[in-house]
């Protein structure tokens, strides 16, 4: 006979095995055969996550390039000290996050370098998702790039294309002669976004022949830098104590952007609010004097000093770079292919003839230069990384758990470079954007994000109007405008991208000449300079 106190212990023994067999096959019924799990990525450390091989593999994008090529996922995740950060480069993933959850992931990280350049949170771009951000949007779209504003400021945006064909023209005029196009396209876009904002293309005593002087260089220059560092991986977005150490020296170097750029901002914005004050001026005449005289529903004014000078800042950092870098990587693609060169030229005197220079009225016509456009956008986008998207609450995207918080990053190059999206996808060809789309007019509109140019959803470019027409003109205006060959000591144009980002590792010098009837240029060249 087993005694008592044997019997109570096989007792217990039994109940407990009991119950861990029940919490087992409790957790097995529970554990539902398609439980989403978060996207495929390396197996993260404990507390710092992914960081260690983040650091390690500098440039980051490149890791991440290599990341998803090795799981050959078009979504991944890689987690960042306690962030989880899922990158994307499937368009239908694109639209499911940007179009059908768009509510979900209507906000942007907060970081030290997005705190910095929105002056504490208080523009559009760079806010998280709560009222600031509403407002300044609403303000943008209703105020700043509406129809009739855009029309509004025509005139403006015509002299400034004008001032581009004078200044290679300057250059090119007794023959031919090289011209770095990326300087002229950068000092295009950077003379155009002055003077729809201060009426100004020139902060000093400018340069007569229309190109950018000290001024310029450095303002467009210092609007770059802020750019090359807004959402950068820096170690310490992800662990906010490193934020005092500055270990990657990018606090320092926006700083000193930030500093440059006010110097030349601040002034003319208070200037400018002073004299509205004490009357000495009453008209309007561009884009600050629209955001002084906003009124709010009590007659005050709308927006405090320091929105004014956030949004500027903001502005001028989204029209700057996009162009360029898209004109500079077109040009030198169809310069190796001389007959896409020759077609977009073609279509160009179709349209416009060579007694005059194309104007912005002449875009719904120029479908080839479009789609040559477009074609750069979905090979050579400025970075590979769109502005962050935050997930404001747990998600289940194509089946993967996406937890609140998640950063996540669409890849443009990723998706415009997506095998399974194009044929060739490494080759520049226009074609690829005409071919499906039977509308009279292209548009530079990425509706179903198989080429991710200006994003869509809440958080999508409301510049989109404004951003394609300067561009376009761009492009329009050096093609039409001026002959382009390959200088003679190189045999094709080194498409290299830079090691550290998308731009090309060299820049752009081409040898132009003039194609137009002399008065087209003799009129351009009798501009006033304006100052
Ligand atoms: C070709 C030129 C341009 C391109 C390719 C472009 C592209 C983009 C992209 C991809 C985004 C992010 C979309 C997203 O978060 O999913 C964006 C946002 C934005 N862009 Fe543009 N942009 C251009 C020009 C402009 C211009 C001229 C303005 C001036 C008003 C502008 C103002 C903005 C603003 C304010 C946002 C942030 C919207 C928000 O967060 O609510 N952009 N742009």
């Amino acid at each position: 006979m087993l005694s008592h106190p044997i019997i109570c212990l096989l007792l217990v023994l039994f109940c407990i095995i009991t119950l861990y067999i029940k919490i087992l096959k409790h957790n097995d019924s529970t554990k539902k055969p398609n439980k989403p799990s978060l996207p495929p990525g390396p197996k993260p450390w404990p507390i710092v996550g992914n960081l260690p091989e983040m650091l390690a593999n500098k440039p980051t994008f490149r890791w991440i390039q290599n990341i998803m090529n090795d799981l050959n996922t078009e979504i991944a995740c890689i987690r960042l000290g306690n962030i989880h950060v899922v990158l994307v480069t499937s368009p239908s993933i694109a639209r499911e996050i940007l179009m059908k959850q768009n509510a979900i992931f209507a906000s942007r990280p907060s970081n030290w370098s997005s705190e910095h350049v929105s002056l504490g949170y208080l523009s559009a771009a760079l806010t998280p998702f709560e009222g600031q951000w509403k407002k300044m949007r609403r303000l943008i779209t209703n105020e700043l790039v509406s129809p009739v504003r855009l029309q509004w400021l025509h005139d403006k945006r015509a002299e400034e294309a004008d001032n581009l064909v004078r200044y290679v023209y300057n250059q090119c005029k007794n023959g031919s002669a090289l011209v770095d196009i990326r300087l002229a396209g950068k000092h295009y876009a950077g003379n155009l976004i002055r003077r729809l904002i201060f009426n100004k293309r020139y902060f000093g005593n400018g340069r007569e022949d229309g190109g950018p002087g000290a001024e310029e260089l450095e303002h467009v220059e210092a609007l770059l830098i802020l750019l090359k560092y807004l959402f950068a991986f820096s170690v310490s977005d992800y662990v906010p104590l490193l934020r005092e150490f500055d270990l990657d020296g990018h606090k320092k170097a926006m700083k000193e952007a930030t500093n440059t750029i006010r110097k030349y901002h601040d002034p003319i914005i208070e200037e400018r609010i002073h004299q509205w004050k004490n009357g000495t001026r009453t008209h309007q005449e561009d884009l600050l004097d629209v955001l002084i005289s906003l009124k709010d529903a009590t007659n005050n004014p709308l927006l405090t000093l320091e929105e004014i000078k956030s949004q500027i800042m903001e502005i001028m950092i989204a029209t700057i770079d996009n162009p360029y870098n898209n004109i500079e990587w077109v040009l030198s693609e169809i310069l190796n292919q001389p007959k896409l060169l020759q077609k977009a030229t073609e279509e160009l005197d179709n349209v416009v003839g060579k007694e005059r220079i194309v104007q912005e009225s002449d875009i719904p016509k120029l479908n080839y230069v479009k789609a040559c456009i477009k074609e750069g956008f979905r090979l050579h986008p400025i970075d590979d990384f769109n502005v962050p998207h935050v997930a404001m609450e747990d998600t289940i995207v194509f089946n993967y758990f996406i937890p609140k918080g998640t950063h996540v990053h669409i890849r443009r190059q990723g998706i415009g470079q997506n095998p399974r999206i194009w044929k060739e996808p490494l080759k520049f060809n226009p074609e690829k954007h005409l071919k499906n789309d039977d509308r009279p007019s292209l548009t530079l509109v990425d509706s179903n994000l198989e080429t991710f140019i200006f994003g869509t959803g809440k958080r999508g470019c409301p510049g989109v109007t404004l951003g394609s027409t300067i561009t376009i003109m761009l492009f329009a205006r050096l093609v039409h405008g001026f002959t382009w060959i390959t200088p003679s000591n190189e045999k094709i144009i080194d498409l290299s991208e830079c090691v550290g980002d998308t731009s090309k590792a060299k820049p752009l010098v081409a040898l132009g000449k003039p194609r137009l009837a002399g008065e087209v240029y003799h009129k351009m060249n009798q501009m006033k300079n304006i100052k």
